[in-house]
């Protein structure tokens, strides 16, 4: 997937080289000894903060769903996220929160951080991420509705700009029955009493 979206303009440059170059840039020596590894390994690092991208979303779903009569809310909360944000490629991270009212199949458990971590693992903003983790999950099972939560700092914010540590961005998708007054605080107040969401 990922290569199909990139530009035919690449330089013949490894990342390995191009992270190489970016140090000499800085002021950096990428000779010294401290830094002979570095490209190497940032590289690698790379990869995996981005390896959502060579991830399907729906297979992921898809390897457990079972057919279970049972239509109250599932909710799995405190799923840790981390991601980058796609305008200073600085993490965020948090706390992920997801709900559902099933119609007849109920996901795998595991499969809901699962999720995550394929859209986290990409360059994101939190609304987004928020967004494209509720709306695969109706795609998918088709519940009676579904509701996502997100609570987050962002280092963009922390160690540069604007510079506040106290802040978090909490972002939320609502969907189907979750847009009902009732349904929403239900789960916002199962989310609220959570004694770890002091992340
Ligand atoms: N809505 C949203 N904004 C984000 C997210 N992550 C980073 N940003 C914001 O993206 C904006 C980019 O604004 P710009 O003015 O183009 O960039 P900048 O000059 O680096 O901005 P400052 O961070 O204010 O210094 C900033 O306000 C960031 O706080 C996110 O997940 N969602
Ligand atoms: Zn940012």
């Amino acid at each position: 997937m990922k290569t199909e979206k990139e530009p035919t303009t690449l330089t013949s440059a490894s990342n390995e080289e191009l992270v190489a170059e970016l140090l000499q840039r800085i002021g950096e020596d990428p000779k010294r000894e401290g830094l002979l590894r570095t490209p190497e390994r940032y590289a690698k690092a790379l990869k995996f903060l981005t390896k959502g991208y060579d991830e399907d979303p729906e297979t992921v779903l898809n390897g457990a769903l079972f057919t279970v009569t049972y239509d109250e809310m599932v909710i799995v909360k405190d799923i840790e996220m981390f991601s980058l944000c796609e305008h200073h490629l600085l993490p965020f991270f948090g706390k992920v929160h997801i709900a559902y009212i099933p119609n007849g199949k109920v996901i795998g458990l595991s499969k809901l951080p699962r999720l995550v971590e394929v859209f986290a693992r990409r360059l994101q903003v939190q609304e987004r991420l928020t967004t494209e983790i509720a709306q695969t999950i109706e795609r998918v099972i088709e519940p009676l509705g579904v509701g996502v939560i997100i609570e987050a700092r962002h280092l963009c914010m922390m160690m540069r700009g604007v510079e506040k540590q106290h802040s978090s961005t909490v972002t939320s998708a609502m969907l189907g029955a979750f847009r009902a007054p009732q349904t929403r605080e239900e789960f916002l107040s199962l989310v609220r009493n959570s004694k770890t969401n002091g992340f």
